[in-house]
C-alpha cells in the first residue's frame, strides 16, 4: 500500500495469534489525516485486536504500524486519545476530580473548562461516575480521551446502549471534534452510527478486511438495487402490470430496481396507482449482510 503524504496511519500486514486462534490474519489499511475511519465487523471479526495493536496496547505477531510515516515512538501515547471502558474509573471520584486527576498526567493537556463545556459535563461536575447515566458516562469517557489534546482518537462503540437522544448528543460532540481536523478511528456495531460519522469504512470478517471505501462507495459497489413495494392488489389486478417484474410477498408486491425513477415512470405510464408505495434504498446494513451473510447487532 503506497504511503501518501496525507496518511496519518499505515497498517501493513498485521497478524495476531492467540495460541491456536488467528484473531487477525492479514490486515492492511491506511487512515488519512482528518477523517473518521470506521472498523466494522461481526463479533469475533478481530476489530478489538486490530485496534489494540494500533493503540500499542498489545504487540502484533507480525506486521507494521506506521504513524506519520514512521514506527511509533515513545511520544505516540502522548499524541493519541483512547476512549476506554468506564470500568477503568475510580468510583469514589466526582466527574471533576476524575478529569483533574487525568489532566495532571499529561504535559500539554487541553483547557479543562473548555473540555467540560464541549462534553456537556458542567452540571455534572460534583457527581460521582457511579451516579451518571449511560450517555453522561460516555461523555465523561470521551472527555478523558480528549484530555491530552490528541491528534488521533480511538472510539470503541461510543454510543452502544444509549437512547436515541443521548446518541445524537454524542454524535454532535464527535462531529464537532471532526470539524477541528482531528483523526478518529471508530469501531461500532451500529450501521447508522457508521453511516453518520464515518468518512471511510473497512469491513472486517474472520481476521481480514473484506471491503473498504466511503459509505456511498460501498453501497454503490455491493448493493445497487433499491426495493419498491406496493399493495399486492395494485399490481395483481392489472394485466398491464405483467410488463413489470414483481414478486408477491405477503400483502405486498415487491419490485427490485437499479433505477427508482425509471420504475416509477413505468408504473405511472401504465396508470398504476402509487398509493401505498414504499421505497427502500440500500444501506450499509445491506452491504454488510451481502458481504458477511450476517446482520450486525446494534
Ligand atoms: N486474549 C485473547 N486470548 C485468546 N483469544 C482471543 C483473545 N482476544 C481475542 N481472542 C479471539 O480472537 C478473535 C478476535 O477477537 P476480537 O475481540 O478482536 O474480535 P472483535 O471483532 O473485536 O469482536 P467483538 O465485536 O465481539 O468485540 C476471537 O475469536 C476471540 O475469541
Amino acid at each position: 500500500m503506497p504511503l501518501t503524504n496525507q496518511s496519518l496511519l499505515e497498517i501493513q500486514h498485521l497478524r495476531r495469534l492467540f495460541k491456536d486462534t488467528v484473531a487477525v490474519k492479514d490486515v492492511s489499511f491506511s487512515v488519512a489525516k482528518g477523517i473518521c475511519f470506521g472498523l466494522l465487523g461481526p463479533n469475533g471479526a478481530g476489530k478489538t485486536t486490530t485496534i489494540e495493536i494500533i493503540e500499542d496496547i498489545i504487540p502484533p505477531t507480525s506486521g507494521t504500524v506506521l504513524y506519520k510515516g514512521k514506527p511509533r515512538s515513545a511520544s505516540f501515547r502522548e499524541e493519541v486519545g483512547i476512549q476506554f471502558q468506564h470500568t477503568s474509573l475510580f468510583d469514589f471520584l466526582s466527574v471533576e476530580e476524575t478529569l483533574l486527576s487525568f489532566h495532571k498526567l499529561f504535559a500539554r493537556p487541553v483547557d479543562i473548562e473548555a473540555l467540560i463545556a464541549r462534553c456537556e459535563l458542567g452540571s455534572l461536575r460534583k457527581r460521582r461516575s457511579t451516579n451518571l447515566s449511560g450517555g453522561q458516562l460516555q461523555r465523561l469517557m470521551l472527555a478523558l480521551a480528549l484530555i491530552n489534546n490528541p491528534e488521533l482518537i480511538f472510539l470503541d462503540e461510543p454510543s452502544t446502549g444509549l437512547d436515541p437522544q443521548s446518541r445524537r448528543n454524542l454524535w454532535n460532540i464527535v462531529d464537532n471534534i471532526k470539524e477541528e481536523g482531528k483523526t478518529i478511528i471508530l469501531t461500532t456495531h451500529s450501521m447508522e452510527e457508521a453511516q453518520h460519522l464515518c468518512d471511510e469504512i473497512a469491513i472486517m470478517d474472520q481476521g481480514m478486511i473484506i471491503a473498504e471505501g466511503t459509505p456511498n462507495e460501498l453501497i454503490r459497489t455491493y448493493c445497487r438495487t433499491s426495493t419498491l413495494t406496493l399493495p399486492v392488489e395494485t399490481l395483481a389486478s392489472r394485466p398491464i402490470a405483467a410488463e413489470i417484474e414483481w414478486t408477491p410477498h405477503e400483502d405486498r408486491a415487491v419490485i427490485h430496481t437499479d433505477s427508482i425513477d425509471r420504475t416509477i415512470e413505468q408504473l405511472t405510464a401504465r396508470n398504476i396507482s402509487l398509493t401505498g408505495l414504499s421505497i427502500h434504498n440500500p444501506t450499509l446494513e445491506d452491504v454488510f449482510l451481502h458481504l458477511t451473510g450476517r446482520t450486525l447487532r446494534d
